[in-house]
């Protein structure tokens, strides 16, 4: 096994005596009992991950979107050509993808991590360049295993430099052609699954496309096989700098006591592989909807979450996250700003 002891913290649970708290005042609160359903169950979670019941309202719900190429890409298993990942950094850096207005929607704001570059605005630090583009993954390593421990500790600093900076909710989205399918390689590995059951369309291939990426998935998933119980020596040989630098960032938000709604296919893969590295930091996650992806749902049967939506979404960029993020604001204030029976003096139940 490799050993990753140094890089992360462990993973404390969200306060237990907080969510019973959070439980006992949804009874006491102006409706039938239960009748909020799964929102009641959410506020409660959110309170419980901020400690503190009421649970506050989110001030500064934050969208990181990391960024990445994808050697594979060059291999005919996207329906986009790989310039496109370049071209929507700009694109979201400029506000003009989907994430950007849905994210206006719902109060949040986004922020786009290039682990293939340079990035020319706030994000300039040189050692979030992990590497230009990853291995083709059917036939070569994606990184080496300096590269992932890099790529690990970016998105460990940038969940920090976010929770720092305020962020009381995060949200990590995923942008780069072709990483469906290092994706669903990471998700059919962890959960022992044929690739011809795991396999989409991704951006929309055709039927050869399809039967390209799933030779491609097939091959990679052999390479992959041997150290499925290595999380560390997975995203080296499977995974990418955008979906390690993901994994660090899920599991730091979870060591910072900071709650996350996951998105689609990409970033669940990245959770699976959190998940497999730190014990208990699925606790602080929430997932926000069911992507199309057939592996999407692997994944999330696989860490057992049920998701907040259905929309038949399957963009990425955690635009299926920042959707769900007023169902759980709506949570947050139904637990905190409701009157309670007795201040409404409204009559409770008959026994
Ligand atoms: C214009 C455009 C915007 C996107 N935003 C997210 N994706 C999503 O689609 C890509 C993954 O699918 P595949 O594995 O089939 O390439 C990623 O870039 C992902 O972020 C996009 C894709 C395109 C073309
Ligand atoms: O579910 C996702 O995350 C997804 C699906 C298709 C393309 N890109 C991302």
């Amino acid at each position: 096994m490799t050993d990753t002891a140094p890089l992360f913290d462990p993973v404390d649970p969200p306060d237990a005596a907080v969510a019973r708290q959070a439980r006992e005042r949804q009874a006491s609160l102006t409706k039938p009992a239960g009748s909020l359903g799964r929102l009641e169950t959410l506020g409660a979670w959110v309170a419980s991950c901020q400690g503190v019941c009421p649970p506050r309202p989110f001030e500064r719900a934050r969208v990181v979107v990391f960024a990445g190429d994808h050697g594979v890409a060059r291999h005919g298993v996207s329906a986009y050509p790989p310039e496109v990942t370049a071209q929507m950094v700009a694109n979201i850096r400029a506000g003009g993808a989907a994430v950007n207005a849905l994210a206006a929607v719902a109060g949040a704001t986004v922020r786009v991590v290039d682990m293939a570059v340079d990035a020319d605005t706030d994000d300039a630090v040189s050692d979030r360049k992990v590497r230009r583009s990853s291995g083709s993954i059917d036939r070569e390593d994606a990184l080496t295993e300096d590269e992932v421990r890099a790529a690990l500790a970016a998105g460990k600093a940038i969940a920090d430099e976010e929770i720092d900076g305020g962020a009381d909710l995060l949200i990590a989205g995923d942008m780069g052609i072709g990483n469906t399918t290092p994706a669903t390689v990471l998700i059919a590995a962890i959960t022992t699954t044929e690739p011809v059951a795991a396999v989409g369309r991704g951006t929309g291939v055709d039927d050869a496309g399809w039967m390209r990426k799933t030779a491609a998935v097939r091959d990679a998933m052999r390479r992959a096989r041997p150290v499925v119980k290595d999380p560390v020596a997975l995203l080296r040989t499977s995974g990418g700098a955008d979906l390690a630098a993901m994994t660090g960032f899920l599991i730091q938000a979870a060591v910072r006591r900071t709650p996350v709604v996951l998105d689609g296919l990409v970033v669940s893969a990245a959770a699976l592989v959190a998940h497999d590295l730190s014990v208990g930091a699925s606790a602080w996650w929430v997932a926000g909807h069911r992507s199309t992806e057939p592996a999407h749902s692997l994944a999330l049967a696989h860490l057992r979450l049920e998701p907040l939506l259905e929309m038949s979404m399957r963009l990425g960029e955690g635009s299926g996250a920042v959707v769900a993020l007023p169902i759980l604001s709506g949570a947050v204030a139904t637990l905190a700003e409701m009157a309670t029976f007795d201040d409404a003096g409204v009559s409770t139940r008959d026994a």
